[in-house]
């Protein structure tokens, strides 16, 4: 596997008048990789996605896409984009469009090509006007794939979709990932993220709040819970395993909340007479909720006391 980083974003702050849109972010993005943008509105995933594209300088901080500026890594077609809107011409059809954004790269994909791939070979003579939201993304979606691009930038890329189109598109975009290509995706569907990619980038009021696999997001938060059968379980030892923080007994059946449910998990079966063993987590969204809640409950209490050190 590859260790090139595609992207590197250090220190990255932006502010509109009086609003910190990113409020200083660090991410690395290594070749290959699939990564969700995730958080809610006003997070700061769209700028931090025009910042990764040049579109929008940042006040401080630096950019890198493949060791460049982004704008030399667009010129040179590292980049394909697909954003929430613009880049569309309504009166123009379908192949013209594709056409028009083929002429801009030095090694474009045919366009036929990215029309297959896009599912939207059957549309080619249609005006983009006429076509369904949805129908406009997957244009979106072949305009990206054009220039043939090492990372693939999405912003909110089914926005608009029925959930059959959605998965379409995800089976699209997965054929792009088998070939290698890095992808950077922001979406409010966390059963998208959950689904698609191998790494999750939670951001809160232009922070990151959490980075890792939609797995370990799920786990950092609420943990495991083991439900077992387990006679004659000597509870006290149990609870005294790391990263146990909860044991409870129904009868035989015990339910173990763990931080770590490999390490209890073997413990279990080593020691014990268990059996019957279940392991579940909390899905992506109780996660999300609990790091943006955890997140603004510690923001409140440094209001709170810089308020009363203020007063006092
Ligand atoms: N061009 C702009 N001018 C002024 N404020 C802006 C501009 N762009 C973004 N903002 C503000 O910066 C903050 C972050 O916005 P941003 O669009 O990056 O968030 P987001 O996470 O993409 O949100 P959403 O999920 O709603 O698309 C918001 O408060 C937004 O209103």
């Amino acid at each position: 596997m590859t260790t090139t980083t595609a992207v590197s974003l250090r220190g990255v702050t932006k502010k509109y008048a009086d609003v910190q849109a990113v409020a200083g972010v660090d991410m690395d993005i290594r070749a290959g990789e699939v990564v969700a943008l995730l958080g809610p509105n006003g997070a700061g995933k769209s700028t931090t996605i025009e910042m990764l594209l040049g579109l929008v300088r940042p006040d401080q901080g630096t950019v890198h896409v493949y060791g460049g500026t982004p704008t030399d890594a667009i010129t040179k077609g590292q980049v394909g984009v697909m954003l929430q809107s613009g880049g569309i011409i309504e009166d123009a059809k379908v192949g013209e469009l594709l056409n028009l954004v083929a002429g801009l790269h030095k090694d474009p994909m045919p366009v036929q090509e990215a029309l297959e791939r896009a599912g939207i070979a059957d549309l080619t003579k249609r005006t983009m006007k006429g076509l369904s939201g949805g129908q406009k993304q997957r244009v979106r979606f072949a305009m990206a794939i054009i220039p043939q691009p090492d990372l693939i930038v999405l912003d909110e890329p089914t926005t608009g979709m029925d959930v059959e189109a959605r998965r379409d598109f995800w089976a699209s975009m997965h054929a792009e990932t088998a070939r290698g290509r890095t992808v950077l995706f922001a979406t409010h569907y966390l059963e998208e993220a959950d689904s698609y990619a191998d790494r999750v980038v939670l951001m809160r009021q232009g922070k990151v709040v959490a980075d890792g696999t939609a797995a370990q997001i799920k786990a950092s938060v609420s943990g495991r819970t083991i439900r077992a059968t387990v006679p004659g379980a000597d509870l006290a030892a149990l609870a005294a395993l790391p990263g146990v923080r909860n044991v409870e007994t129904r009868g035989e059946v015990v339910l173990l909340q763990c931080a770590d449910s490999d390490n209890t998990l073997r413990y279990l079966l080593d020691n014990t007479q268990a059996h019957d063993i279940e392991v579940t987590s909390a899905d992506l969204e109780d996660a999300v909720l609990a790091i943006t809640d955890q997140d603004k409950a510690h923001q409140d209490k440094a209001h709170q006391d810089k308020a009363q050190e203020t007063l006092a």
